[in-house]
């Protein structure tokens, strides 16, 4: 007899620095958790090689665009096939903070052709089955996260910031996807996030 066990659900949040995704998926998952289901936390950049080799990047200095967006997708390869992947068979909920969107967003924004950044990470990575798109403007943003860098810094930062919000929110008419708006409390966010998780889990 095949196991039945019932697949489990890939939650994703996206959104640009300072929207709230580590807050809104640490609350998630221990909300989850909390109610017995099997659930497992992770990020993107991974905890794996490529994941570390690119956070270390993000403090010692940036890799040249093409070695960087090389390595997310080998990340995220091996994000998919060794930990992705395997917890979706045995029944275990993923909650994830960052995914391929992030990919079309921020390497969209260092010039690279966002649809064909979608369609290359589709050709390996499943879609999420259900995609938090957490959106705030990018002043609000950059004050929660104190980035108060020099003036022409932030004006890049700023521009930069903005196309990431508008990809996250291109895929906003996905049957997959919630837009919701950041600017409310962390609790209030977090009860949104949890009727929709449930309403899913349910249906399931
Ligand atoms: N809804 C919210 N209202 C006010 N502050 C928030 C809210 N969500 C997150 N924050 C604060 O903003 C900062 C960034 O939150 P974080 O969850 O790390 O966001 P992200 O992972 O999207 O960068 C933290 O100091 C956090 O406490
Ligand atoms: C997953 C992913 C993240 N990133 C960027 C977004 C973040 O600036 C950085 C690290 O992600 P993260 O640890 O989420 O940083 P923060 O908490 O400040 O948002 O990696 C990409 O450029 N491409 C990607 O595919």
């Amino acid at each position: 007899m095949e196991d039945q066990k019932k697949r489990g659900l890939l939650i994703v949040i996206e959104g640009i620095d300072g929207t709230g995704k580590s807050s809104q998926a640490k609350m998630l998952a221990e909300h989850l958790r909390s109610i017995g289901e099997d659930v497992l936390l992770d990020r993107e950049p991974s905890d794996g090689p490529f994941g570390k080799i690119l956070r270390a990047s993000m403090t010692e200095g940036r890799l040249a665009p093409d070695e960087e967006l090389e390595l997310f997708h080998k990340d995220r390869r091996q994000h998919v096939s060794d930990v992705i992947t395997p917890a979706l068979k045995r029944g275990c909920h993923v909650v994830l903070d960052r995914y391929y969107f992030s990919t079309m967003a921020y390497q969209g924004a260092n010039g690279f052709d966002v649809e064909e950044l979608r369609a290359i990470n589709e050709s390996f990575a499943p879609a999420p089955d259900i995609l938090f798109i957490l959106d705030l403007d990018v002043e609000a943003a950059l004050t929660r996260i104190g980035a108060r860098g020099d003036q022409a810094n932030e004006f890049e930062q700023r521009d930069a910031l903005q196309f990431c919000r508008d990809v996250f929110l291109s895929v906003k008419d996905e049957t997959y996807a919630r837009v919701i708006d950041s600017s409310p409390s962390i609790e209030s966010i977090h009860e949104s996030l949890k009727k929709i998780s449930l309403a899913e889990i349910n249906k399931k």
